[in-house]
């Protein structure tokens, strides 16, 4: 990466305004995934023992300008404290007089959690007012916040136009791996595409086409191309407007020698639910009063054998409704393939492969989950990510 990093700058005395991403799922006040926490840990680690102040700021959901009592960072702020095993000083606003009087009591090592950065209207609108009254609060900016970068945020870009501004070691890591996997990837190299909507996927696909040796489609978005080839999809998720793109990636493919692997059977149900009939089908007899909602064993079979024979696999988006055991197995087979390949380096793109990487129990098996879903998409897209853009060149 050409960016410097945490360890291109002395924070021994100073105060550092570390971005993170510690938007974490809750239900009912709790946390009931603490990764992306666990992930910024090396970093703030790292400030700590160099005798930094370290001040971190994170937002929460999408609160939209406003305070949501929900949205708060207490919870986090307390899940902090016992990973770090160190008091974590919470304060109830993000910037302000109250905010640099808890920054002045501060020692060396120390680290406070500002609150949500998005209860206040300027932070997604990178309003430079707010830019700079958090640059107030520091000498140095550090950004670990990968899960983040593809937003152009006050708290995310806007801030590292008046500090000192440097990478953190998670953000090092996910440009690291990513950005190697798009420039120079070993092969051969697969790419693995589900997840409901062809429309969320389009720049991916259209960037990863040009450089994957093989190009595995499955999840909700299949059935506009298996439409597209001319089957009856039944009720199958179909994106009428996006049959003639799905047609044009099938070529584009073709032309470009790239491997293109659709499912060859499927698992159709009657409706839309955990306990609904379901039957395994050929991938051009599915019902029309059926949905299908995951792949089926042969179509199993075959993605295994290519991320088997894969020396790079890039994962993005479910095979299936993963969320209900009956519809898992597709999505559960190509995490275990995964992790079964051990000659195999497997990246998970964040966002729902991630999640269901976690549920299967097979997270310790891959070899990088990146902690982004909408940035590692965008990364994958071939874009900039404003936040890692935002960042003083080595
Ligand atoms: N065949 C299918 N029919 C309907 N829904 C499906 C099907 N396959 C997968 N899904 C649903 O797609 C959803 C995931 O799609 P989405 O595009 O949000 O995933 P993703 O690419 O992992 O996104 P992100 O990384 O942003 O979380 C899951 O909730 C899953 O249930
Ligand atoms: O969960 C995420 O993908 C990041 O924290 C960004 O959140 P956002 O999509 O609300 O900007």
């Amino acid at each position: 990466m050409n960016k410097k990093t945490v360890r291109d700058v002395d924070v021994k005395g100073k105060r550092v305004f570390c971005r993170v991403d510690f938007n974490v799922p809750m239900e009912n006040g709790a946390i009931t995934d603490d990764t992306r926490i666990r992930a910024a840990l090396p970093t703030i680690r790292y400030l700590m023992e160099q005798g930094a102040k370290v001040i971190l700021a994170s937002h929460l959901g999408r609160p939209k300008g406003k305070v949501v009592e929900e949205l708060r960072l207490n919870a986090v702020a307390r899940r902090l404290s016992e990973l770090l095993g160190k008091h974590v000083t919470k304060t109830d606003e993000a910037y302000g007089d109250a905010v640099k009087e808890a920054i002045s009591k501060m020692n060396e090592g120390d680290v406070l959690l500002l609150e949500n950065v998005r209860f206040y209207p300027g932070e997604e609108k990178n309003d430079p007012e707010l830019a700079k009254a958090f640059a107030e609060l520091a000498d140095i900016y550090v950004n670990d916040a990968f899960g983040a970068a593809h937003r152009a945020h006050a708290s995310t870009e806007g801030i590292a136009h008046y500090l000192p501004a440097v990478a953190g070691f998670l953000m090092e890591k996910e440009i690291e791996v990513l950005g190697k996997a798009l420039s120079n990837p070993d092969r051969p190299f697969t790419a693995i595409i589900g997840g409901a909507k062809v429309k969320d996927k389009i720049g991916v696909i259209e960037n990863l086409l040009n450089k994957v040796d093989n190009l595995i489609i499955g999840g909700g978005l299949a059935y506009t191309f298996v439409k597209a080839l001319g089957h009856e999809i039944g009720k199958s998720l179909l994106e009428e407007d996006k049959i003639e793109l799905a047609k044009s990636f099938m070529e584009k493919a073709k032309e470009k020698g790239v491997n293109f692997y659709m499912p060859v059977d499927v698992v159709v149900a009657d409706r839309f639910a955990n306990d609904a009939n379901t039957k395994v089908v050929a991938i051009d007899e599915i019902p029309s009063d059926w949905e299908a909602l995951d792949i089926g064993p042969k179509t199993r079979e075959l993605y295994r054998d290519v991320i088997m024979k894969s020396k790079l696999v890039v994962w993005n988006g479910p095979m299936g409704v993963f969320e209900m055991d009956a519809f898992a197995e597709g999505t559960k087979a190509v995490a275990q393939a995964l992790a079964d390949a051990v000659d195999t380096y497997s990246v998970i793109g964040g966002g729902d492969s991630a999640a269901a990487v976690e549920k299967f129990g097979l997270a310790e098996k891959m070899d990088h989950i990146s902690t982004g879903g909408g940035a590692s998409l965008e990364f994958m897209e071939g874009k900039q990510l404003p936040g890692v853009v935002a960042l003083n060149d080595k």
